[in-house]
């Protein structure tokens, strides 16, 4: 019996995994990430690193990030407090999807994580106050080989939920493609 729920999205390879929870009087048990069982899901199992974030202010932005080849990261998104709306936009060359992006809510109720391999940018917006993350990469983290896309940019046109109410100075600087 599988412990994660594979829900497909539009563009290939990139998921949506809905953990189980295993819930009594005290509260619940759910499996974070198991290489094991995502490996049928696509997932290559290695964890390079894990960060986490915390985003305090309602309607910010991080991203669109993404680190170029050799260093191209998959990634396991997965918001612990609170409540985002997580982008990822397919930057593989020749991908029928190229450019296109899929958007989820990722809370700490639906205890959903965005499986997202390499070659897309990652980016979220916040849709309360003090969200935190935490994010699986299975390459580690090298800013020689970092790049961005302007999560404004209109050739993407990502549907972002709320007015943008904060974003760091490199995110807004991103050009448009
Ligand atoms: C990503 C990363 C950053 N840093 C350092 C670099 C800066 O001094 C500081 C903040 O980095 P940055 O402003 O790039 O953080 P975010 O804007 O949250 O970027 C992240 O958020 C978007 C949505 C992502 O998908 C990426 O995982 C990541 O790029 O942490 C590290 O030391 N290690 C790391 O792995």
């Amino acid at each position: 019996m599988s412990r994660f729920n594979r829900i497909a999205t539009p563009i290939p390879d990139l998921l949506v995994i809905e953990r189980q929870r295993f819930g009594d009087e005290r509260g619940f048990l759910s499996r974070f990430f198991c290489r094991e069982e995502l490996a049928d899901f696509g997932a290559d199992g290695t964890i390079a690193q894990i960060n986490h974030t915390m985003t305090h202010l309602k309607g910010t932005i991080r991203g669109m990030h993404f680190q170029r080849a050799p260093h191209d990261e998959a990634k396991f998104v997965s918001c612990l407090a609170g409540s985002v709306f997580d982008v990822a936009v397919d930057l593989r060359p020749g991908s029928p999807t190229y450019l296109q992006w899929h958007g989820e809510v990722l809370s700490a109720e639906n205890a959903r994580s965005m499986m997202i391999p390499g070659g897309f940018a990652h980016g979220f917006q916040t849709l309360c106050e003090d969200c935190e993350l935490i994010y699986l990469h299975d390459k580690p983290y090298a800013p020689e080989a970092e790049g961005g896309l302007n999560a404004f940019d209109p050739k993407l046109a990502i549907g972002w939920p709320l007015p943008v109410a904060q974003m760091s100075a490199r995110d807004q600087a991103f050009t448009y493609i």
